[in-house]
């Protein structure tokens, strides 16, 4: 059989109303993680209930997080939140840079992919929350003709809070699919030379253009509880083993590079050490002057790396006696970074099309 989709075909005496057969595409539909439509705060609220009430985020008992998440935090941080979002947001395009960017990935990849395959592919993307929803991108696709969609959550490392939720909310839009659509999921892709090299050659780039060379880099990973390791969750092993293939490459020892872990939330212990604390000391016990800071855990910059790697992390290290800080951007849609991912979705679909 050809690898060509093909057309479902109905015998000639279908009925003169049968629905119209579209020809068969495959759907690549890439989703990041969600991001507020506004600064207000019943936008930040409506996107962090959505967001804090997944149990795959949080996993305390219902009955325990809902009156703390309604009463106190919901109260709270959407204007602390929102605050933070208006100083990084895209005021030209009125959304967040995280939107932008991921709006920027997928032109790029779209246009590689419609390259190499013609019409018989349909790119687009969709958010775990807020907007655009995974339902509405796979209702798109499968009203499109997709009768086959690869389902690729842009998140290098496998957590149950990144992955596995995207991958939960894209199966529970299937479920609403009279004609389901023949569904893979990617795997997480951090080990992929092409990757690794793109986040190398990243930071080599801001090393070149450093004032002074940073004495250390610091990759710093998105933090989860560290309960979920204990849980079974590989996340924490998927960033050490992120750190060593980026170091290995770069060819660089121990005394280069280092792993940490931002974005504490909450009162339990998170995997560590922690970023913000960890640059301080550097700079207070160890007398390190200059650092660099990458963040491989995000596929694009958003308010976790712009505002508080950027800002809070480096303010941090600057108190503590700390003088060079060189922010490492996200390969956002760096050409390498594009051939990384499209290589990706490229074996991915083996077996689909060729
Ligand atoms: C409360 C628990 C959280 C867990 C666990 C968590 C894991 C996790 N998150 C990302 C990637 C991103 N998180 C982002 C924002 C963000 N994350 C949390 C909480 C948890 N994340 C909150 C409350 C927020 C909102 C911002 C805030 O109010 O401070 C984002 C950025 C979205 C944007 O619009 O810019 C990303 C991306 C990973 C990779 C991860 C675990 C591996
Ligand atoms: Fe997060
Ligand atoms: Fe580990």
């Amino acid at each position: 059989m050809s690898d060509k989709p093909q057309p479902a075909t109905c015998p000639a005496h279908a009925p003169a109303n049968h629905p119209k057969i579209k020809p068969a595409k495959v759907g690549i539909l890439l989703a990041n993680l969600g991001t507020p439509d506004g600064t207000d705060y019943w936008s930040m609220r409506r996107y962090l209930n959505e967001f804090l009430s997944d149990k795959r985020v949080v996993d305390y008992p219902t009955w325990k997080w809902q009156p703390i998440l309604q009463l106190i935090i919901l109260t709270i941080r959407p204007s602390k939140s929102g605050a933070a979002y208006k100083t990084i947001w895209n005021n030209e395009a009125d959304e967040s840079p995280l939107l932008t960017i991921t709006k920027q990935q997928t032109a790029a990849i779209k246009a590689k992919m419609e390259e190499r395959y013609g019409d018989d592919v349909m790119v687009d993307f969709c958010m775990r929350y807020g907007n655009p929803s995974t339902k509405s991108k796979v209702r798109e696709m499968t009203e499109a003709g997709c009768t086959k969609i690869l389902f690729f959550p842009l998140y290098p490392h496998y957590a149950g809070a990144t992955s596995a939720t995207a991958n939960d909310q894209f199966f529970r839009a299937l479920m609403e699919e009279k004609w389901q659509p023949v569904a893979r999921v990617v795997e997480p892709y951090f080990e992929d030379p092409a990757y690794i090299d793109a986040l190398a050659k990243s930071v080599e780039k801001a090393y070149a253009n450093a004032d002074k060379k940073p004495e250390k880099l610091i990759c710093s990973y998105h933090g989860v509880p560290e309960r979920y390791l204990h849980e079974g969750d590989p996340y924490h092993c998927h960033c050490q083993k992120t750190t060593r293939l980026l170091k290995e490459r770069l060819g660089w020892d121990d005394t280069q590079i280092m792993t940490t872990f931002q974005s504490i939330f909450g009162r339990e212990e998170w995997l560590k050490p922690y970023t913000v604390k960890e640059v301080a000391r550097l700079a207070s016990e160890e007398g390190v002057k200059d650092i660099a800071v990458c963040a491989p855990a995000f596929s694009a910059d958003c308010i976790e790396t712009l505002e508080e790697i950027n800002e809070e992390i480096r303010e941090s290290f600057e108190h503590a006696g700390g003088e060079g800080f060189t922010y490492v951007p996200c390969l956002n849609d760096n050409p390498d970074h594009i051939d990384a991912l499209s290589g990706v979705i490229e074996r991915n679909l083996q077996g689909w099309l060729e």
